[in-house]
Parts: C-alpha cells; structure tokens; sequence
C-alpha cells in the first residue's frame, strides 16, 4: 500500500489504497467531517469515526483496546478540544490537559499498533506571538506564545515533537501539518466559546432577524486573521498524506489575510445586515497577526480553490438552513 511513485512532475507521489482503513479522530467536528466527506469522494470504503462518546480519547485504556480490535491502517488526527478566543483564555487548564491526552494516547496506540500513515493537525497559534510575517515554519519555538492560547500551544506544540520523536525514533513517515483560521459547514456557532467568523454569522444573523440597529463585536476589529475552508483544508490534508514525508511541519492557509473588521463588513454584507456594527475594546484581540507563509504546501502543488466571500456565503447558507431544522452542532 506504501509504494513510493515518482509523479511525472518529478514530485513524490505516496497514493493510498482506497480500501485502507482510515481512522478519522475527531469526525463529527469541523475539519473531521469534511475529511470524511473527502475520503468518501475520493473512493474510501473503509472509513472508521467514532464519535467521543463512543471512544473518549483522554481514556488511554479504551483507546488501546480500539485500536487492538480496529487495526486502522491510516490516521487522521482532528481530534482536540477546540475553540475560540475566549474558550481558550478562560479554560486553560482543559485545553493543556485534554490535548495532551487525546493526543498521546492516540499516537501512542497508533505506534504499538503499526500505524504507518498518520497526519497531526496542529494550528497557526503554535508560532510565536511577534514572528515574522509571513511565518515560516521555521518559526516554531522562536519567542513567546500569545497568553490567550498558550496552554493549547503548548499541548498542539508537544503533538508535533511526539510525531517527529517517532519518524526519527521508528521510521514511520508521520507527518503533521499546521492550519490557518478554519471555517465551513459544521462548525461551532456557539456565542462565546466558537471562532470569529461562526460568531460573526450567528451574531449579524440573529440581527438581521431582530432588525436589531447595532451590533456589537468582541476587540478592536483591527488583528489580522487568514481563513481556510475546510473543504480545502481536506483536500490539503489528503495531498500532504499522499505527497509529504518529512519532519517538519507543513503550514496550510491561503496565503492572504484581512482585519476582524473587514471581516465583519463582508459578513455582515453576506448575512443582508444593514445597522451599525461597534467594537468592544475590552474583549481580548489576541495575536496581532498570524499570517501562514504556504510555500511549503505551494511546492508540493496544492491550492486553495474557495475565495473567502464564496466560502462565507456557502457557510451562511449551511447555518440557516441547519438553524431552521434543528440540526446545529450543541
Ligand atoms: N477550527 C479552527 O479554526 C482550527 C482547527 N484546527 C485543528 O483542527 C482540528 C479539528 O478542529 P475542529 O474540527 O475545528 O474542532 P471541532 O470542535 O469542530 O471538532 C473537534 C472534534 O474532536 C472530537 N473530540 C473532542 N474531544 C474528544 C475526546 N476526548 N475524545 C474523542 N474525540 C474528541 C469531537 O468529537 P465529538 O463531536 O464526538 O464530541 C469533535 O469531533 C484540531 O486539531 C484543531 O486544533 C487548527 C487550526 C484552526
Ligand atoms: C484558530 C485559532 O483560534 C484562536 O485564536 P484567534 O484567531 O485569536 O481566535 P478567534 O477566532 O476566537 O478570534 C479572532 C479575532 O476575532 C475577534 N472577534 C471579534 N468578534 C468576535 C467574536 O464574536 N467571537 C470571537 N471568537 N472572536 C471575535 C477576536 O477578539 C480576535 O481578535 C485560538 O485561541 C486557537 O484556538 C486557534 O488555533
């Protein structure tokens, strides 16, 4: 199944036999279901994804015994306790310890098991707070992390060392791969612990719906953010297994970045809000820019398809019609 094939492009090519059975942790979140749907256009027939509930991954007996009696072939790790700024600030003691666990645990089992393809994801908050822009991967342990995320920094940091630790130690062509500002169908529209931009859908909806005059936002609007969505981040992520075998890590995002502020204008535009839209300057802003340098993942020959404005609008349209059934993430 692991044959290595030169591409015509000279580039190594590392196809996946489509009957390989894949194990997609974290497949009811944002970025595991659109891997599913990935896998399942690619031609996937054996695709494995418990949810939490059936297999906690913090329980490292449980996890052991999964892998035992379902022997995956290949991992993807989207798998983590995930949110937005204020989740993050608020409960950092969760988001240190439950990373870790999640994390060693399922590298773990999938090293005593033979797993012998595996992708991490980690996440752009790992660089420094004040690194270079665009950042490099290089950047990684070059100066302070932002206060607001640091414990999940550090959790998602100790994942990437666990997969080089284990490429060097055993061989395996383990590879982990470090996205930008995530978005799309199936995400957290939760009010306070979700991302900006889930939160600016539900926020500029809900006052479209009111015919509320004002709107309120959380900081000065002026940080910068990048925004992938995940149905491009899925098919970055089968490239990378398919085209990438080395240590370091490979960032994935579009190569371009806006201020929350001009964000908030385009959803609120998208969403047909008409009013007035405010800045809370006591919330926090966070890291003043994490713009990703992709020529890593450019080189390997792979490119964002869904412009943001295209993304957004699609995303809307998911969270209306998911709000009017019932049917949005708790
Ligand atoms: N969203 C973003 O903007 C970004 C995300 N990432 C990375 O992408 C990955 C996925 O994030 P995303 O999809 O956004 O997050 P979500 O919160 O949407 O999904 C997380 C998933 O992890 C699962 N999970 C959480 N805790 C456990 C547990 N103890 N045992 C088993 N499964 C668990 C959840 O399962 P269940 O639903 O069954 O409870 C859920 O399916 C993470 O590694 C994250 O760091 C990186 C950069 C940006
Ligand atoms: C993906 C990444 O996500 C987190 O980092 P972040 O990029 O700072 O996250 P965020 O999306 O929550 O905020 C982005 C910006 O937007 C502003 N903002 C305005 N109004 C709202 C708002 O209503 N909600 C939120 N959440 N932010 C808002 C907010 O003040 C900030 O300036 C990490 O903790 C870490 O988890 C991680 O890896």
């Amino acid at each position: 199944m692991n044959a290595f094939v030169a591409a015509s492009d000279g580039k190594v090519y590392r196809p996946l036999d489509r009957s390989a059975r894949v194990f997609v942790a974290g497949s009811r979140g944002l970025v595991g279901s659109a891997v599913r749907r990935k896998l399942a256009r690619k031609g996937f027939t054996d695709v494995v994804a418990p949810g939490s509930a059936e297999l906690d991954l913090r329980e490292r007996r449980a996890v052991f015994d999964w892998f035992a009696a379902r022997r995956p072939d290949v991992v993807v790790l989207a798998a983590a306790r995930v949110g937005g700024i204020k989740a993050n600030a608020t409960r950092p003691a969760e988001f240190l310890s439950d990373n870790l666990r999640i994390q060693v645990n399922t590298l773990d089992a999938a090293l005593e098991h033979g797993v012998e393809r595996l992708l991490f994801l980690g996440s752009s908050c790992i660089y420094p707070k004040f690194a270079e822009q665009p950042i490099r991967e290089e950047a990684l342990l070059t100066g302070p992390l932002e206060p607001t995320n640091d414990a999940y920094a550090i959790a998602k940091i100790a994942g990437i060392l666990q997969v080089q630790a284990v490429r060097r130690q055993y061989g395996l062509p383990w590879i982990s791969a470090m996205p930008t500002n995530l978005y799309g169908p199936g995400d957290n529209f939760h009010p306070e612990h979700s991302h900006v931009l889930p939160s600016l859908i539900r926020r500029f909806h809900e006052a479209k719906k009111s015919g509320a005059r004002r709107v309120v936002n959380w900081g000065s609007g002026t940080p910068r953010r990048e925004f992938l969505h995940t149905d491009d981040l899925a098919r970055a992520c089968l490239h990378l297994i398919e085209h990438y075998d080395a240590d370091g890590p490979v960032n994935v995002g579009t190569g371009t970045d806006l201020t929350v502020r001009e964000l908030a204008e385009l959803v609120a535009d998208v969403a047909g809000y008409r009013g007035s839209v405010e800045w809370d300057t006591k919330q926090p802003d966070g890291t003043p820019r994490k713009l990703l340098d992709v020529s890593r993942l450019t080189m390997l020959g792979w490119a964002p398809r869904i412009g943001l404005r295209e993304g957004i609008a699609r995303t809307y349209a998911w969270y209306v019609e998911n709000l009017e059934s019932g049917t949005l993430r708790r």
